[in-house]
Order: C-alpha cells, then structure tokens, then sequence
C-alpha cells in the first residue's frame, strides 16, 4: 500500500461474501440490444427478480450506472422498509404527531455491518447478485465465436504503467488491485447448467480494456499478463468493481461474438453471441434459486 491509496481502496480486500440466496438480481449490459437479448431469455417475469439496464460502453460508463444503481436501489429500500429521522418528522413529532418508526434490530445491526461504500449509511444492498453481461471477445483455443464464457474472475488488464521492461499493472504499482473474483460457486453452479443445457461454456478469466484488442501482438500479450485470459470485454472489471465496493457478489457473462486478435470487424457475428446471451439467460433464474 501506498499513499496514494484512497479510501475506496479499502473495500479491496474485502471479503465479499458468496451469494447462497440470490433474491433481487442486477445484469449491466453495455448497450440496449444486449439487455433486449437478456431481456428476451428471463421471460415475462423477469422483473420479480431481474432488474436489467445498459449502462454505456466501457468500464468508466459501467462502473458508474452499477454504482448508481446500487446505491439508488439501496436508498429506495431502505425507505419502503422504515422511514428515515430526517428534519420534517422531527419537527412534525415535536409538534405532537407519531414520531417515526425506528429501523427493527435486524436492519439496524445489518447496516452497522453493511460493506463497502454502504458502511455507515444505515443503508443495506436491496441487490444479492450483480452480473455483467454482454457479446465479447474469446480467445483463441479458449472460448469460440457463439459460445459462452462464464468467467472466474474480472481482471482489467490494461489498467497500470509501461515501462520500458515491460507493463506493471496497478497491484504491482501499489495503487490497489486490477482483479475481482467472481462468486466462485454461482460461476461453476452457472457454468455446470449451461453445459447440461448443451451450450459450449468456458471459465477463466475475462479481461476487461478500454481499448478492444486488434492485433496478433496485442491479443500475445494480454495472454502473457493474464495466462488464463478467455474473454475480453469492456466492462466486467468496472461493473465488478462497483458491486464489490457495495458488498454485492458478481458474475461475468459473455456470449463471444468474435475472436481477440487481428481486427476483422466483418467476421464478427453478433446475432450468434446475442442468441447464446439469450439462451444462458434463459436459465438463470432456475440456476439462482434452486
Ligand atoms: O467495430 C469495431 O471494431 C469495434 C471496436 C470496439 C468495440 C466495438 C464494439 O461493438 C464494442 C461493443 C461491446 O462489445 C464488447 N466486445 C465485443 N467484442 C469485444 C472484443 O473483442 N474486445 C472488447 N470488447 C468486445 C464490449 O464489451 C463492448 O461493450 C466495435
């Protein structure tokens, strides 16, 4: 650790704990077809349990619109559950109304011990799972153009310094930490499904970069900083970060649309790796809850 670190660095390490009852479920895709896709796989009634948006392309985009919709789901919670002290009531009570109801024991010991950037608030997540999902890219010999990736953890692999040896990621910097795990048990319970289903699934490792890989040499050295790269995207890592900050486990799905190397914008195919996006999110629900 170094000076630079700041506070929100301390949620880092935080052990997050694994989802083992997953109620009320976040999906942050980038753009609107791939939330249509989602949309079209969770069925009528997806909104009992789903809540899903596009946030924008790019894990600044995905971070802030997860961020926000935690925090705007955990205030809008915690407001249905028991109304806050705030000025008004205190002034209507002194003027002898029913003072407020307090939060029970339960919620308040919860927020006492609520993670992250939610610590302190009296706030408590109103989500129990918050998954990226989106087309991507598959590595080679790792993850084909219309499977599916799963992924074991979310590494942003571009986020650090060159030097003239060669990339020092942030946790080599001492700035904090380029990878969050995802929830191991969902991701093989999720990653199991699938391929009972009969979809082909990879694990491994999604590499999030602002910049989609387009050459031979770029796609060696991602492999080079992350062995067990099998997707890239631009949002896993920022999404995962967001939740992690909230307390909030994540997963990383990625229907892959093309493959990470030379850039062949044509070869791309999208409606494969939305279909397979579709397919997955088809079980979700069932994968979640039973
Ligand atoms: O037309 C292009 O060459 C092009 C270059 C960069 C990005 C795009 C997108 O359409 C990105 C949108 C979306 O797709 C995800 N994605 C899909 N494949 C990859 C990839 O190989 N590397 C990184 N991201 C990929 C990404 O998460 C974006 O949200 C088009």
């Amino acid at each position: 650790m170094n000076e630079h670190n700041s506070a929100l660095n301390d949620t880092e390490h935080m052990n997050v704990p694994t989802a083992s009852l997953v109620s009320r479920v976040l999906i942050v895709t980038a753009v609107d077809v791939e939330k249509e896709a989602i949309l079209r796989g969770l069925g009528d009634k997806a909104a009992d349990m789903f809540d899903v948006i596009a946030a924008g392309v790019g894990p600044a985009s995905a971070a802030a619109g997860t961020a926000a919709a935690l925090a705007l789901a955990a205030a809008s919670a915690s407001r249905l559950k028991a109304p806050a002290v705030a000025s008004a009531p205190d002034l209507a009570t002194a003027q002898g109304a029913t003072a407020p109801e307090q939060p029970d024991a339960a919620q308040a010991s919860a927020a006492s011990t609520a993670p992250g950037l939610l610590a302190g608030t009296g706030l408590t997540s109103a989500y129990t799972l918050v998954v990226s999902a989106g087309i991507g890219g598959g590595f080679p010999g790792v993850a084909d153009v219309g499977s599916l990736v799963v992924a074991d953890a979310m590494v942003a692999a571009d986020l650090g310094s060159q030097a003239p040896d060669g990339f020092l990621s942030v946790d080599e910097l001492g700035f904090g930490s380029s990878r969050v795990a995802a929830d191991a048990a969902l991701a093989v319970r999720l990653r199991d499904a699938l391929k009972r289903a009969g979809h082909a699934v990879s694990g491994g490792t999604a590499v999030t970069v602002s910049t989609a890989t387009g050459t031979a040499e770029t796609a060696a050295e991602l492999l080079r900083r992350v062995p067990d790269a099998a997707a890239e995207g631009m949002e896993g890592f920022g999404v995962a970060t967001a939740a992690q900050q909230f307390g909030v486990p994540a997963l990383e799905l990625r229907g892959i649309s093309n493959a990470v190397g030379p850039r062949d914008r044509d070869a791309w195919r999208i409606k494969d790796a939305l279909d397979a996006l579709q397919a997955a999110s088809s079980i979700l629900r069932e994968v979640l809850t039973s």
